[in-house]
């Protein structure tokens, strides 16, 4: 059995060990594992490379998928290799470390100690991994603590989170500009997308079959609350310049929407040249055509890293503490200066809503709106208040058994 535990100084060398678990010799860094057993590091022979060629590799590739200072410190000193999960299937990821891509699975100990969904890798995780020896599937150990995670209500009677994509720093809310248009649906993906912890942008696609896009954006913006709004099209080339100034090196933006919005049409079009690439690397799965069933992370050319997630028919919300407020700054705002604190806005006199109804300055669909969320928050919120009080009664059922056991 191997201690994790760092030694400063292996006893077998006398070498000082540095934080990758090895000494550096002429260059070469020799990894070592200390022994609890022996008392003593042993060298794991099969992983000793030349120190520069090591840093090197880790630098490119690795920070091209966004790794920084921040999941170093979160990673500590582990003697497991960093990975992104690029891909999810059922019960498997595919993952890229620093030089490869692989397929990989948790551990036993990973799943016996994960109560929920969301305590699972998702698309966007940066996650610990030990690598295979020959063929066999990579060992997730470990998901990094999430920055950020775009959830949805899972679909199903259970009330579960589902996270769409996590780790993200922008997220791309893809309306399409003809029938499709509907602010209703935006402002529902707003909330999602404050909630989230990323940067929401307003991404209008289709703008070539569009006589009115000026008006349609304007109207985006309105309900947006500052958000940026561009106004695209992927057959046109329109707008992708400007779409293309929100992604820095090292930065992840997801790309969400209703599915047919033309999401994966914009991503490949940012692609442009490398499009083919991609096209192989989906050959991969020996899924042949592209059509995007599965969520995936993509490496641009340029800089930064894509998220390409299947089109959502209907985005039910998870929980929300602030995303409602975010979204509606404006309306809350009104509230604050209703002449009652507890006012419904119903039929209360120096109502600030109802008179802004009635001024024009805030529109009944939009207030509807925000009262249809609400409602559906607080539903959502009683129904996992209750999903929390029985994932706690089991562990202590759990505990109680195991201290039975211990007793007898
Ligand atoms: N006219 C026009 N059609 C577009 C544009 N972008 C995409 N489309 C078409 O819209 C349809 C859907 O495009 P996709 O890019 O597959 O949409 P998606 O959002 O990725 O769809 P899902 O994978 O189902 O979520 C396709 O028939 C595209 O050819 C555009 O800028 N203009
Ligand atoms: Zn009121």
């Amino acid at each position: 059995m191997y201690d994790e535990k760092p030694k400063n100084h292996c006893l077998n060398c006398t070498q000082p060990v540095c934080p990758l678990r090895g000494f550096q010799l002429r260059n070469r860094i020799f990894l070592v594992k200390y022994q609890k057993s022996a008392g003593l590091c042993t060298l794991t022979n099969q992983r000793t490379f030349l120190f520069e060629k090591q840093e090197e590799t880790i630098l490119t590739t690795l920070t091209k998928l966004g790794w920084n200072e921040d999941w170093q410190k979160k990673a500590g000193s582990s003697a497991y290799t960093p990975a992104r999960i690029i891909t999810e299937y059922k019960n498997l990821y595919k993952i890229q470390t620093d030089s490869t891509i692989y397929l990989a699975e948790v551990t036993g100990k990973f799943r016996h100690q994960s109560q929920v969904r969301e305590d699972y890798p998702a698309v966007g995780d940066w996650v610990m991994v030990s690598l295979p020896d020959g063929e066999g599937h990579a060992m997730i150990h470990e998901v990094l603590e999430r920055k950020s995670k775009f959830s949805r209500k899972a679909a199903g009677e259970l009330t579960n989170e589902q996270i769409v994509a996590a780790n993200i720093d922008t997220a791309f809310l893809v309306m399409s500009l003809n029938h499709d248009f509907n602010l209703r649906r935006m402002e529902r993906y707003l909330i999602a997308a404050w909630e989230s912890g990323a940067n929401p942008v307003i991404v209008l696609s289709k703008a070539d079959l569009c006589e009115n896009s000026d008006k349609k954006a304007g109207e985006a913006s309105a309900a947006a609350m500052g958000v940026p709004v561009l106004v695209t099209s992927a057959y046109e080339g329109t707008g992708l310049e400007t779409l293309k100034t929100y992604i820095d090196e090292g930065m992840t933006v997801a790309v969400m929407g209703s599915s047919g919005v033309g999401k994966s049409s914009i991503i490949n079009a940012l692609i442009g040249e490398e499009k083919m690439l991609v096209n192989d690397i989906r050959e991969d799965d020996s899924k042949g055509k592209h059509t995007t069933t599965h969520r995936e992370l993509i490496m641009l050319p340029e800089k930064g890293v894509i998220i390409d997630t299947p089109g959502m028919r209907e985005l039910q919300l998870w929980e929300s503490d602030s995303g409602l407020s975010q979204g509606f700054q404006d309306i809350e705002a009104l509230a604050g200066s209703c002449q009652f604190r507890d006012c419904s806005h119903e039929t209360e006199p120096g109502c600030a809503i109802q008179q802004a109804i009635e001024d024009g300055e805030l529109e009944q669909d939009r207030y509807d709106s925000y009262v249809k969320l609400q409602k559906e928050l607080a539903y959502l919120d009683r129904k996992s208040n209750k999903r929390e009080q029985i994932l706690e009664k089991k562990k202590w059922k759990k505990i109680s058994q195991y201290q039975k056991q211990i007793h007898k």
